[in-house]
């Protein structure tokens, strides 16, 4: 301590941000033996696995039994179904979350080397971090994956009453008996689904002229009706200008109708939180709504971004592979530093993450920026997790056509196929395809049905790879899978 200034701490890399994407970088970095700091404010693994991802699927899986079940009627003989959510919260509080405590993951990161801070973390200059009193000095650099929190629209009264996001909605241990969802996006449907199969009584509000308007609007008409289907009210059009809470029920206003419901939940979007990661002492601007990156995931030259504040797609799935990207370069980077210090002779004096480097150099340790390829989010996947599922990758139709490409389109429904014949009761859904005409290539696709995160794998591979039009046409597809309509809406592409 010099004059009451805390004196940095040096090590080898410091990661502010122990979500998805931080957590994984953090892990294999001190897996590969550099010194690294991982700052976390809230739980060691971030949204994903305790407000996000695992419970809410957890959620979807209970909620796609019953409507199973239901399906028995006509099919094969007759079931009675008693909705139960006691053991859904069970499961979710018990084995993804442990009651919300992060012991398990804290304690997996601190094993593999690396050394837990909790509190929240700040650029103080570059390769520098502030957390609390303490500062850490980062040989290599800084890793920043502080993720999104919700975004809450600015309408009148919403922030005085008791509305929920994500995180109250996968805690609920007793259902409300009716509910109002602000937002038809992914988080929306995929929940408002999960709760109509259990009796809630759901209403779905959406700013926009359709559900899931990301997506292509066969999409959303697919999961409009779905949804319907299930008993899901759904307004699309409506902005909401009002919200109100009488102690017992919220009366939403909009678009000259006025909905009410015993709770409310917003899931309009997310938001990261840039202007509290001092990214003025780095010179950025921290007005920005996310952080831009390049296709190695620097920010600056010592720092990277990885996950949903890169605001390339807020998915798990993309944070583990840009956090693939950062340890590659990371670990580069450690080597060449080593090797430059062996070279002129001052390793014994470089500190102590040496040993670490020296063992990195010895293993030849995973990834290196020569093996792995730069970031490149032509093939995207992402998956709506509704009943059906809707799957899709790259270009929608639209996007395509407003890039000024020649585009083909083919398309086919999944009744018409001869296993959605077979499957009957559910296999709504479809195949589109969207190629570019002039490089014989499919440069988009949506896969929608009972299984159509799972066909999407195949179109991934399809636009990832670039695979022509000819050879698609002319491989095998076995009979009778839901996959086999790929071929089908090739031979319409026009
Ligand atoms: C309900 C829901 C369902 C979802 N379902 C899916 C799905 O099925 N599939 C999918 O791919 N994605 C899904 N997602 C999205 C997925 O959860 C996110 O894309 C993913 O969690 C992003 O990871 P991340 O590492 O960027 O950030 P996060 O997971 O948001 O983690 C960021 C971490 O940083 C911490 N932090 C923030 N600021 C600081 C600071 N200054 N100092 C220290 N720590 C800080 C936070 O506490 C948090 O732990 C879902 C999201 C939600 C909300
Ligand atoms: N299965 C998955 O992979 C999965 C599941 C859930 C969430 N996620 C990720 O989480 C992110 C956030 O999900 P989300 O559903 O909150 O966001 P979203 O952006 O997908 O959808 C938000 C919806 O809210 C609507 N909206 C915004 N303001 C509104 C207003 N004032 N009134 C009415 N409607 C309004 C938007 O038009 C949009 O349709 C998604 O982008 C997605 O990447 C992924």
């Amino acid at each position: 301590m010099l004059f009451g200034v805390a004196e940095p701490e040096l090590v080898d890399v410091v990661v502010v941000g122990l979500g998805v994407g931080g957590e994984e970088v953090a892990e294999r970095l001190a897996e590969a033996g550099l010194n690294v700091v991982g700052v976390e404010r809230d739980l060691v693994g971030g949204e994903c696995p305790y407000w996000g991802c695992i419970p809410s699927k957890m959620m979807i899986r209970a909620a796609n039994a019953l409507a199973e079940a239901r399906r028995v009627d006509g099919l094969a003989g007759t079931a009675q179904v008693e909705p139960d959510w006691a053991p859904v919260a069970k499961r979710i509080r018990e084995e993804a979350t442990d009651t919300w405590d992060d012991t398990v993951a804290a304690e997996r990161f601190v094993g593999k080397g690396g050394r837990l801070v909790r509190g929240s973390g700040r650029l103080d200059g570059p390769r520098r971090v502030r957390v609390g009193d303490q500062v850490f000095e980062a040989r290599h650099g800084v890793v920043l994956g502080t993720g999104t929190r919700p975004s809450v629209p600015p309408i009148d009264g919403l922030a005085d009453t008791p509305y929920w996001t994500n995180h109250q909605a996968i805690e609920v241990e007793e259902l409300p008996e009716s509910l109002l969802v602000l937002g038809g996006g992914a988080i929306g449907l995929e929940l408002a689904q999960v709760f109509v199969r259990f009796g809630v009584r759901v209403t779905v509000v959406e700013a926009l002229d359709r559900v899931l308007a990301i997506e292509e609007p066969e999409a959303s008409e697919v999961a409009a009706a779905a949804l319907r289907a299930d008993g899901v009210e759904i307004h699309t059009g409506v902005r909401a200008e009002r919200v109100e809470h009488d102690g017992t029920r919220f009366t939403l206003r909009g678009g000259g109708a006025e909905f009410t419901a015993d709770r409310l939940l917003v899931v309009t979007g997310r938001k990261a939180h840039l202007a509290e990661l001092g990214l003025d002492t780095i010179g950025l601007d921290a007005s920005l709504r996310y952080l831009p990156v390049d296709d190695r995931l620097h920010v600056t030259d010592h720092v990277w971004a990885v996950g949903d504040i890169t605001g390339e797609g807020a998915f798990t799935h993309i944070a583990m592979y840009q956090a693939g990207i950062v340890i590659a370069d990371i670990l580069a980077r450690a080597r060449q530093a080593k090797a430059g210090a062996d070279a002129s002779g001052t390793s014994s004096v470089v500190g102590g993450a040496m040993g670490a480097s020296s063992s990195l150099a010895a293993s030849g340790s995973s990834g290196s920026a020569g093996t792995v390829p730069r970031a490149d989010y032509r093939a995207l996947p992402r998956v709506t997790f509704t009943d059906p599922e809707i799957g899709a990758v790259g270009l929608t139709e639209q996007q395509a056509r407003e890039r000024g490409i020649n585009v083909q389109v083919g398309f086919t429904k999944l009744a018409s196929s001869t296993r959605g014949w077979i499957h009957r009761v559910g296999d709504d859904g479809f195949i589109k395809l969207v190629a570019d005409a002039d490089q014989g290539v499919l440069i988009g696709a949506t896969s929608a049905g009972p299984a159509g995160g799972e066909v999407l794998s195949a179109l991934v591979v399809a636009v990832h790879a670039a695979v022509p039009l000819s050879q698609l046409r002319h491989m095998i597809y076995a009979y009778p899978t839901f996959h086999r309509a790929i071929e089908t809406a090739l031979r319409d592409l026009s």
